[in-house]
């Protein structure tokens, strides 16, 4: 297919699809399959005035929805659900298309949380009180001080290509349950999921200008436009530490909030007495899920000396036996990279690991899987061993289907590998002694850390991480919290 007759993704502003003019003279760009190569749409770029015409109808939705009662706005979020629930295969169909993920993980994953993400946030909004202190005066009198959570106002929700539907939902459905209206940019790779949601949540009864999708890149496009427009009032973010950090200060004249979840190197540390068979389940998933492109994807993984061998003979067997191909086929496991430039980055570790003597135990190239898929992003999964914490292939987010296995003798030890990197986001601990397990969770300079388990989600917990892994928390009362600014209340009784 070529960009000439490709379909048309467009911009939610307002209440509305906006067409893009019909003489082209509108900015547009090329979406592509990940998993082929292929033009698979033209998407309309929203230029400075479509943006201010989205945060502008943001604002004025406020006066409604933000008014609107929680047990009708939690009504909306629960509809909108249902109908996900009902156009479940079309959401599968767009986040494929998205991402060229395999059709499995779309529905198991993605959609799923999709629904997950609407319905935990309509309970968690239903059921949240109100802070409040009995305060003792002197002469026996008291004051009673209550905080009224109000919402935060419009709400930019900009997101990454890994797993676009799932972190949209985890954003826009609190901020739409706590009276919010927001301006999505979804990322410029995968534009697809965040266009259909307008269409459900319209359909739900959201009230106009309460949801707005604008695409486009980040600087000099709708991302830099939406995080430097004057009519924000709070920015919440998943991406790269580097963009992290640029949008932070293009919000720091105006001091407005932010909440970031960002990057990470995350360590799993897999102890002598480890159930084997769990753990390489574990870490098959944790290292290779959605073909490492997931924010909490190990890509270093610590096993005691005793266990080494077996731990990286066991994991390379498993990595071989991952299966690449087309996303459509329920056999397959793995899909491609988001993008050529993205494989060139990986691939770029390729080079770095073996120039610091890396040993390949398993991938290190690009696979052929055939014509049809000859000009996808795809990758091998690939282990390394003979890295050390000083080698920038076990430093840097790499993103990627990889992980550097490296010895350890003591605990003390393998705590401070893990610890030892400007990241902060998970890290996952194997091993069967409960004592064990518990103290070095705890003893990991991370948001989250799981003990012989990984990525297993209870969306009320606190989500989030340290150092350049980002800013807050999102995730039950955090997210609450996040989404709504408390005016205290204070009565002399
Ligand atoms: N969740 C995570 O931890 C993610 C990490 N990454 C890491 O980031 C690397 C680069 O990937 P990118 O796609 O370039 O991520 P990115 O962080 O640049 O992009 C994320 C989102 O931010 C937007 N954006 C970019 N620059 C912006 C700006 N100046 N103002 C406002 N919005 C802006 C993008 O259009 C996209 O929607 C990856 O190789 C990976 O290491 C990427 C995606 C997700
Ligand atoms: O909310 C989750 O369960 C998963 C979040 C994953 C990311 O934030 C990421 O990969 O960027």
């Amino acid at each position: 297919m070529t960009a000439d007759t490709a379909r048309w993704i467009r911009n939610f502003v307002d209440g509305q699809y906006v067409e893009p003019d019909e003489n082209h003279s509108v900015r547009s760009f090329e979406k592509t399959d990940p998993a082929t190569g292929l033009v698979v749409a033209r998407v309309h770029e929203a230029d400075e005035a479509l943006v201010d015409r989205a945060v502008t109808g943001a604002r004025s939705a406020l006066g409604t929805w933000a008014r609107t009662p929680v047990r009708e706005r939690t009504a909306v979020l629960r509809r909108a659900a249902d109908l996900i629930e009902e156009r479940f295969e079309e959401f599968v169909a767009a986040e494929i298309a998205d991402t060229g993920k395999p059709v499995t993980q779309a529905r198991e994953l993605d959609v799923a949380r999709a629904l997950a993400n609407f319905r935990t946030f309509a309970d968690v909004v239903a059921a949240a009180g109100q802070e409040s202190f009995l305060t003792d005066l002197a002469g026996g009198r008291q004051a009673l001080n209550y905080a009224v959570r109000k919402p935060l106002g419009v709400v930019a929700v900009i997101v990454p290509w890994n797993l676009p539907l799932l972190l949209l939902t985890w954003k826009v459905a609190p901020a739409l349950a706590c009276g919010n209206a927001v301006v999505v940019k979804p990322s410029e790779e995968t534009p697809g999921t965040a266009t259909l949601l307008a269409e459900v949540l319209r359909d739900a009864g959201l009230p106009a200008g309460a949801y707005n999708v604008v695409h486009g890149f980040g600087a000099d496009s709708a991302g830099a436009y939406v995080t430097s427009h004057p009519g924000i009032d709070g920015v919440t973010f998943t991406g790269s530490s580097a963009t992290g950090s640029h949008v932070m200060r293009t919000v720091a004249p105006r001091v407005r909030p932010v909440s970031f979840e960002l990057g990470g190197k995350n360590a799993a540390l897999v102890f002598g007495d480890a159930d084997l068979d769990e753990t390489l389940d574990g870490l098959t998933r944790s290292v290779f899920a959605n073909t490492g492109q997931v924010c909490l994807c190990t890509e270093r993984v610590y096993v005691h000396r005793s266990v080494f061998a077996d731990v990286a003979d066991g994991l390379a067997e498993r990595a071989r036996s991952l299966r690449l191909g087309r996303p459509l086929d329920e056999a397959t496991t793995t899909g491609p990279l988001i993008s050529q430039a993205h494989r060139d980055k990986v691939r770029g570790y390729f080079a770095l690991a073996e120039q610091a003597g890396a040993k390949v135990l398993t991938g290190g190239g690009i696979p052929e899987l055939g014509a049809e898929l000859d000009g996808g992003s795809w990758i091998e999964p690939t282990l390394w061993t003979g890295l050390t914490n000083a080698d920038r292939p076990v430093r840097e987010e790499i993103f990627g289907p990889v992980a550097a296995l490296i010895p350890f003798d003591t605990e003390d030890e393998a705590i401070a590998l893990a610890n030892d990197t400007d990241y902060g986001l998970a890290a996952s601990v194997w091993t069967t002694d409960l004592r064990r397990g518990h103290r070095v969770a705890q003893a990991m300079d991370v948001g989250m850390a799981w003990v012989n388990t990984w990525f297993l989600r209870d969306l009320r917990s606190p989500f989030g991480g340290t150092g350049l892994s980002g800013i807050g928390r999102e995730g039950g009362a955090s997210s609450l919290h996040f989404y709504t600014e408390p005016t205290n209340v204070c009565v002399q009784l």
